[in-house]
């Protein structure tokens, strides 16, 4: 079961209503649970690249009366000069904004998809060190924002402050934490704050799924009720049908992760993998109302 009555709790909006940036709501599209966790996962929004960040990029599409397309791809698979290549392809498709995934030897909130091309970048080398020099020659010339995706270990293992200031330097908009504990979100909102950034919870499980639960439907508009931040959808969307169910219901946003994972890892080579990548993104944008 992906969603708890903790979920609906936790977008209470008195219990901080200035905090939140963005909500993100997992699909329960069937009760087969592909990862083994289900977690809180913390977005902040980092208004500081000469492009849009993540609230001002929803804004806008809110007033065109558009849903925002927001890819995930594992950074440093197959490796980071193809992640720098994807990006550049997603964000030439039309991603709203790219979710961007550090590889963590233990992925416990992801499903196996993502859970596999996290060990294989990592048994490339990729770190957060290579990341960041490959970011800093990317961001610039996207249009889109970059949410950076990572577990909390590697953000403790910098520090708060030091992680947020670096990610922040070569321009990264967001930052997606799926595993911070109740108890530490106070400690990483203040750090944020003094960056100026918002922070989202929600609680989710990944993997795909064949089709689109009606109960999201529901959830979608209890959620809505809750807040008025926009509300983005993900965890087992890869099918045009999928996007365009959950935009018809009222998301916000849709994302979009290890079907995208999927399709570079199987490709017979980096270049085709990178031309599969758009041909799908496109088909999926297309779908988009
Ligand atoms: O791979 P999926 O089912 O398409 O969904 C991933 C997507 O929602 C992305 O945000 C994500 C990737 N890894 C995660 C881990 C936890 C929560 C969310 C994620």
């Amino acid at each position: 079961m992906a969603l708890s009555s903790n979920f609906a709790a936790s977008l209470i909006p008195s219990r901080n209503p200035n905090s939140l940036s963005l909500v993100y709501l997992a699909t329960p599209f069937s009760y087969k649970p592909i990862s083994r966790y289900s977690s809180l996962r913390t977005m902040a929004s980092l208004s500081i690249s000469p492009s849009l960040g993540i609230s001002e990029t929803f804004a806008r599409l809110k007033e065109q009366g558009k849903v925002a397309f927001i890819p995930y791809i594992t950074a440093g698979d197959p490796d980071l000069s193809t992640t720098s290549k994807a990006l550049k392809i997603l964000d030439s498709c039309g991603s709203d904004i790219i979710e961007l995934g550090m590889p963590y030897s233990d992925p416990l909130a992801d499903g196996p998809v993502i859970q596999a091309a996290a060990t294989r970048a990592l048994a490339k080398g990729t770190n957060f060190n290579a990341i960041i020099s490959m970011l800093h020659e990317v961001v610039p010339q996207l249009s889109c924002p970059i949410a950076l995706f990572t577990y909390y270990n590697p953000i403790l293992k910098r520090g708060i402050e030091n992680f947020i200031s670096t990610i922040k330097n070569v321009g990264v908009h967001g930052l997606v934490v799926p595993d911070v504990p109740l108890e530490e979100t106070e400690i990483l909102r203040n750090e944020a704050s003094k960056h100026h950034m918002e922070l989202v919870t929600s609680v989710g499980v990944t993997g795909t799924r064949s089709s689109v639960s009606i109960r999201v439907q529901s959830l979608l508009q209890d959620i809505k009720k809750a807040t008025n931040k926009p509300v983005a959808v993900g965890f087992g969307i890869s099918k045009p049908e999928h996007v365009k169910q959950v935009a018809c219901w009222g998301a916000d946003g849709v994302i979009v992760g290890s079907a995208m994972v999927k399709i570079l890892a199987e490709a017979k080579s980096p270049e085709e993998g990178l031309k599969e990548l758009e041909t799908f993104t496109k088909l999926l944008k297309a779908a988009v109302p």
